[in-house]
């Protein structure tokens, strides 16, 4: 077969996303323009050189008569990599300035603005020697800095650099890789830390990937090699076919652009027992627990059976959205049908079901009518504890330890709980408890938490008597807020001490509901198999940065008898910065709301659909629509009605939205005495802990909330601003 090698395409991170925002025909004419690549001996034809361009390999094509792409290919060889797709100047500009290089240290591709970078160094010079601040870099030497990928034409220029601002003023024109290895240690990594979290993993993953790419024995030149060893840089397509699948959904580049540090959590072939994966919001959580399924269902041997593996979260609706995804990712149907995607209050619900004579089963789904039947229990036995204290009680320290009798429960711990309670208030509260749940099962009524201890109980005699485990793996969403008795139906549901038992994916700032757990004490131990993402792919640095102070100072747990910090969370780009208003009234707050939403719609073209607002109680979402509908503008208040489709702006609580994401982001009324809710946060004089932990969680709803902008977010209120809102900066006040 000598000589009849079949080209190899590569297709950068930079190329999907320009394509995807090209308009709709442009973006067929692009997708025409490449698919002439078929044939080996036909593709470099098309390609135009460019006299005195910074790299010879750098080539143009044209798209139509505005738009050209830019590709990689060396003279005579096979390979091309699909780099820029720009407006006619800009991607001649672009080519002519850049170059291709091969990094040291991770043997991928970078590529860097030869032309901005030769002209800078001087500059720099003056700048540093201007204000004599200490050099950002002087703690790392030369020789650890070259070892670390940082080549002869950056390392006179990290050397000039003195703040923070200064290297992310650079970025654009820096290799990427690069970039993030000065981002590392001054962020405070150590050269060791950023060898390990940065170059290693993208060595080792590149290696992988480029074996797994290159046939055995097939001849490679060094771009192809080089190529294939840029995992989540550049993705290799193994031909027309693929290429055009790609470019026919170009807004899920998660499907193939992985981040090294995303894919060898995500592909590493097996764990030997439960694995975690942390982060911040929008670091790929979802994503890597979607990869880690497809790999564990692409794994199982042919013939296993349908729905050997549990994909699961928190609600129906993140249930929804991780099946949507999944068949983007999987696209065979065998290996789809090996995953179960299911919400594991349904999932409780329908072993219980399979277990009674009759299939009817009647859950109290509203929280207030759970605090109602409390009130009543405790008027009854004549109680001085409120409601929701019992309810914390029975929810925090007796459902999630599994206590069962009165003795076990005057023995039990209270760790988190801020009220001591000595034996006669124990026995009292007991009482209380004897008699709720009595009367809940006298009405055959359940709690979700109730179901989910009788399936776990089900599933426990059922192992015990020989029968395998529901699933062979495990892999949960959203962690971060389930209660144990969920925690415990998991593992009930998946052997313990199999490889690849559990997967969880989970980020403890984002904690709502307040449960909070030890996954050691539920007999799930990730030590040694957990992980944490770094980079936001979802929000702008300016929306990341402006929410992630909100969270400063607040100590969070990581479920593993450890703490967790934002401190090295950042996000992937660019963009304008949030922005924040107050309004004397509730209609002046809407009416501008409505203002805002109406540029987003018309100035910058955003789909209505990709419009979101958070409110934190559902009436102020009505009134919002009300609002938008006298402009005609449609939305929908999420979850109001389970028949209606969804059309429109989309408005939620701050709790629905969770998980989701927009490309635009309002959150209302944040106002004093709303956010935090006056009424969620337990009085500091019932229970100061509780105080602390409900006030925590509130604050988180709003970090959740503000999260999910992608490219603009909009904080507003009326009345009174919310108290949290001053642990932000303060954003300029710029129309966005
Ligand atoms: N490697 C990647 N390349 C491109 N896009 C990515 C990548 N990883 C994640 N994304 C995108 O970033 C966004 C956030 O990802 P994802 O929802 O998985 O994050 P998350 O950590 O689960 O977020 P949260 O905790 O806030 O719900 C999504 O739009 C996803 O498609």
């Amino acid at each position: 077969m000598k000589g009849l090698r079949m080209p190899t395409l590569g297709l950068h991170k930079d190329f999907l996303r320009e394509f995807a925002q090209l308009e709709k025909k442009v973006r067929t004419k692009v997708a025409d323009a490449f698919d002439k690549f078929e044939h080996s001996s036909a593709s470099g034809q098309h390609l135009e050189k460019l006299s005195h361009g910074r790299d010879p390999r750098l080539k143009t094509i044209r798209i139509d008569k505005f738009y050209r792409g830019v590709v990689l290919a060396p003279d005579g060889g096979d390979s091309f990599l699909l780099l820029k797709v720009l407006p006619h100047d800009d991607a001649i500009d672009w080519a002519l300035k850049h170059r291709a290089t091969v990094n040291a240290a991770t043997e991928g591709i970078e590529l860097r603005n030869d032309i901005a970078l030769e002209q800078l160094a001087p500059g720099l010079k003056l700048a540093t020697g201007g204000r004599g601040a200490q050099p950002l870099f002087l703690h790392v030497s030369d020789a650890d800095l070259t070892r670390l990928g940082i080549d002869e034409q950056i390392l006179p220029i990290a050397r000039r650099l003195d703040s923070e601002e200064m290297l992310d003023a650079l970025r654009p024109i820096l290799p990427e890789h690069q970039y993030d290895v000065l981002f590392g240690l001054a962020a405070g990594m150590g050269p060791e830390d950023v060898w390990r979290e940065i170059v290693q993993i993208q060595l080792s993953v590149g290696l992988e990937t480029a074996s797994v790419a290159t046939k055995a024995g097939t001849p490679q030149d060094d771009l192809t090699a080089a190529m294939a060893r840029s995992q989540g840089r550049i993705a290799l397509v193994s031909g027309p076919a693929e290429l055009m699948e790609l470019l026919e959904r170009p807004f899920d580049a998660w499907r193939i652009f992985l981040h090294p540090s995303q894919h060898r959590i995500a592909y590493r072939p097996s764990y030997n027992g439960p694995a975690r994966v942390t982060g911040g919001p929008g670091t790929g959580k979802t994503v890597v627990a979607l990869h880690r399924a497809a790999h564990l269902a692409m794994a199982l041997p042919p013939g296993s059976p349908d729905g050997a593996i549990l994909l699961t979260t928190f609600t129906r609706d993140l249930a929804s959205e991780l099946q949507r995804s999944l068949r983007l990712l999987l696209t065979d149907a065998e290996q789809l049908r090996r995953i179960r995607v299911v919400n594991i209050d349904a999932l409780a619900s329908e072993i219980l079901r399979g277990h009674r004579e009759s299939s009817r089963l009647s859950i109290l789904t509203d929280q207030r009518d759970v605090i109602a039947r409390w009130a009543r229990t405790a008027r009854r036995l004549d109680l001085d504890h409120s409601a929701e204290f019992l309810d914390q009680e029975w929810r925090h320290v007796i459902l999630a330890q599994g206590i069962g009798t009165a003795e076990s429960y005057l023995k039990a711990s209270r760790a988190g709980r801020g009220t001591a309670l000595g034996p006669l208030k124990r026995a009292q509260v007991w009482r209380a408890v004897t008699a709720f749940t009595e009367d809940l099962r006298t009405a055959d009524t359940w709690t979700f938490h109730q179901v989910c201890d009788e399936a776990t109980r089900i599933l426990d005699r059922r192992s015990a008597g020989g029968a395998p485990r529901l699933f062979r793996h495990v892999l949960v969403d959203e962690a971060q807020d389930l209660h144990p008795a969920q925690w415990r139906l998991l593992r009930a549901a998946t052997e313990p001490g199999r490889p690849d038992d559990l997967f969880i994916a989970g980020d403890p700032h984002q904690r709502i509901y307040g449960n909070k757990v030890s996954l050691r004490s539920l007999g799930i131990s990730v030590t040694g198999r957990s992980h944490r993402l770094r980079i936001n792919y979802r929000s702008t640095h300016e929306i990341v940065s402006w929410a992630t102070a909100l969270l400063v100072g607040e100590a969070v747990d990581d479920m593993d008898g450890g703490g967790e910090g934002l401190s090295d969370y950042r996000s992937a780009f660019h963009g304008s910065r949030p922005a924040v208003t107050g309004h004397p009234t509730k209609a002046a707050e809407i009416e501008s709301l409505v203002g805002q939403i109406s540029r987003w719609l018309s100035e910058s073209e955003v789909p209505a659909d990709e419009i979101g607002v958070a409110v934190r109680f559902v009436q102020f979402g009505r009134d919002i629509a009300a609002g938008l509908a006298r402009a005609g503008i449609p939305a929908t208040v999420m979850g109001a009605s389970s028949t209606t489709p969804e059309i429109g702006v989309r408005i939620g609580t701050m709790h629905r939205l969770k998980g989701l994401e927009f490309r635009c982001m309002a959150v209302a009324g944040v106002s004093d005495g709303v956010v935090p809710m006056r009424n969620a946060v337990t009085p500091r004089e019932v229970d100061a802990q509780q105080h602390r932990e409900d006030l925590l969680g509130e604050l988180s709803l709003l970090f959740v909330a503000c999260t999910r902008a992608r490219e603009a977010l909009q904080v507003s209120w009326h009345g009174e601003a919310s108290p949290f809102l001053a642990r932000a900066p303060q954003p300029e006040r710029l129309p966005l």
